[in-house]
């Protein structure tokens, strides 16, 4: 069976209430591929507004969320209220947690675990930096980032979307062409036949992300490996119906 395409937003630390309620809005309106799953990163505190708000077709996941169900971990919040807030996604392992958080992937995957224990759905983030892609190491570092999480995930793969997000390609405009992107993601699918099993390899759905747009997203999209995206600067524009259309 095929793939389904998933389109994520991911607003980052964007929007406020009338900005959201417009956002909202125009996705309500779409119309959006009725074939398409689309799910939208919230900042967390506005996801109990969005849920509040948002049309069934619309899924909400929360960016970030730490690896216990409750206690003393003043600012975190856990899968377990999100859950509560009746969001059904979490977005974990985006670079800039990587980056400016200093997420290890050992974290990452504990995270991982927690939340599909918790039964959130997951889309998970990997992808190298410019420096690692020009010493050659693209693959070497997507493999590491996407190792550990082969023993969080277990049996759970229905409930995880994997993102290919090459951080050179985050928010600077500069796309990796399909072939680049086509390229690892058909690494990565192979690498998992043996590191996780040929089954997951075919059904695990995995998303390009950095610097889509409207205007690149149907030639991405046409790829056999990329199966969805994850949007961040456009997914606060109208455009980003149109990226979730690309498949049409
Ligand atoms: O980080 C991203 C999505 O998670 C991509 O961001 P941009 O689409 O703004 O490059």
């Amino acid at each position: 069976m095929g793939r389904k395409f998933v389109v994520g937003g991911n607003w980052k630390m964007n929007g406020d209430k009338n900005t959201i309620h417009e956002i909202i809005t125009t996705l309500s309106n779409g119309p959006l591929d009725p074939n398409v799953e689309v799910v939208i990163g919230i900042p967390a505190i506005y996801l109990a507004y969005v849920q509040s708000i948002v049309p069934d077709n619309l899924k909400v996941a929360a960016q970030n969320c730490w690896k216990v169900e409750k206690g003393a971990f003043t600012g975190e919040i856990s899968p377990a209220m999100i859950k509560d807030v009746g969001s059904e996604w979490v977005i974990l392992g985006h670079s800039e947690r990587r980056t400016i958080f200093k997420e290890t992937d050992e974290l990452v995957a504990e995270k991982v675990a927690h939340a599909l224990a918790t039964g959130l759905k997951v889309i998970a983030c990997i992808g190298e930096t410019l420096e690692e892609r020009e010493a050659g190491k693209t693959e070497e570092v997507v493999f590491r980032q996407t190792l550990p999480l082969i023993a969080a995930i277990g049996d759970n793969w229905d409930r995880v979307v994997l993102a290919y997000e090459p951080v050179w390609a985050i928010g600077t405009g500069k796309t990796a062409s399909p072939a680049q992107a086509q390229e690892v993601h058909a690494a990565l699918r192979n690498w998992l036949v043996s590191n996780a099993s040929p089954a997951v390899a075919e059904a695990v759905r995995i998303q390009y992300g950095g610097s889509v747009t409207a205007a690149n997203a149907k030639e991405l999209a046409a790829c056999p490996d990329i199966d969805g995206f994850l949007v961040g600067g456009a997914s606060l524009k109208p455009e980003f119906v149109d990226i979730v259309n690309a498949t049409m």
